[in-house]
């Protein structure tokens, strides 16, 4: 499968912008969502989800075709929640026909992570939506129960290797997850909005107690209420992921630039784009205070 980016006509910076600042507007004037967590975090999940159908193996799936848009990929059980992502989205390309949904979803990922105070991160356009028959069949996402070789064996999928696979699940320092939704529970701390390198530092500096939780389904907790995924700890269970663990928990300035490079990396995996473009870097809603 080839997947060309064909930029929307005649658009610019300006105009990418003013749909960023519309998302982030929403953001701000919606922020009770899920508890006072906000949107970010679910749209961050969205632009991850819609990228994470990608197999090297033949280039299939992935953002480019904006497939999440279809009941048959949405209804993914392994996607339950995102539903309040993209209906959070709806009105915007509604305001905005003529973006792509798989550049509104790709474009929501890094507004949000933005807003939230993660890292500047390049975006390109070009996306250009695709129909049913390219859906790709569930049982592409990963699923929460897996170990260390789980983990490692799913992202060669995407050819990511040991840093890049630490460094993107950082993002789980993220929102929360819900007993509704994936049969796990919490964080229930309240500063699951602001995006840093604390969750290595909560990998290696709490007591993880393994615990079976209300939907019977086992995950490890901590004082405090935070909780990790099988998935996650399986990042301090390996020694090669622990090396980068303990990197990103030292230096934020390496985990910020490192998942910006792995982020920007996964949103366009399997997509041509003509580099003479230069990718674009949106100003957050703080920074045109000003
Ligand atoms: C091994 C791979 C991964 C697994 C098994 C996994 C699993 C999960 C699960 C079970 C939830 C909770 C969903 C809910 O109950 O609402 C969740 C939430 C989330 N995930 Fe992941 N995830 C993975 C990778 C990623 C990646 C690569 C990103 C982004 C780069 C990401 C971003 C998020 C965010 C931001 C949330 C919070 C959503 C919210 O607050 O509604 N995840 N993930
Ligand atoms: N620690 C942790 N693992 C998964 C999560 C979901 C993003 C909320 N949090």
């Amino acid at each position: 499968t080839l997947h060309i980016a064909r930029p929307e006509k005649g658009k610019t910076l300006a105009d990418f912008q003013n749909i960023y600042n519309s998302i982030a507007e929403k953001m701000k004037s919606e922020s009770a969502y899920d508890d006072g967590t906000g949107y970010g975090p679910v749209l961050v999940r969205l632009s991850w989800h819609s990228s994470a159908t990608y197999d090297k193996n033949d280039n299939s799936g992935g953002s480019y075709g904006g497939t999440f848009r279809f009941k048959k990929e949405a209804s993914d059980v392994l996607s339950k929640g995102l539903e309040n992502a993209t209906k959070f989205l709806d009105p915007i390309h509604s305001e905005y026909p003529w973006l792509s949904h798989g550049d509104l979803y790709t474009l929501g990922g890094v507004t949000a992570l933005q807003e939230l105070g993660g890292p500047k991160t390049p975006w390109r356009p070009g996306r250009v939506d695709t129909g049913p028959e390219t859906v790709p069949a569930h049982g592409r996402l990963p699923i929460p129960e897996g170990n260390a070789s789980y983990v490692r064996n799913y992202y060669d999928r995407f050819g990511f290797n040991d840093q890049e696979v630490v460094a993107l699940l950082g993002a789980h320092i993220l929102g929360k997850t819900h007993l509704k939704n994936s049969g796990y529970d919490g964080p229930w701390d309240d500063d699951t909005n602001i995006f840093s390198n604390e969750f290595f530092g909560n990998l290696l500096e709490r007591k993880w107690t393994l615990e079976k939780n209300a939907a019977s389904n086992m995950q490890y907790n901590a004082k405090g209420g935070i909780m990790m995924l099988p998935t996650d700890y399986a990042l301090v269970q390996d020694p090669k992921y622990l090396k980068y663990v303990k990197k990103y928990a030292d230096d934020q300035d390496a985990f910020f630039s490192d998942f910006r490079d792995i982020y920007v990396k996964l949103l366009e995996r399997g997509i041509s784009f003509d580099d003479s473009i230069e990718p674009l870097v949106f100003k957050t809603l703080k920074e045109q205070l000003k």
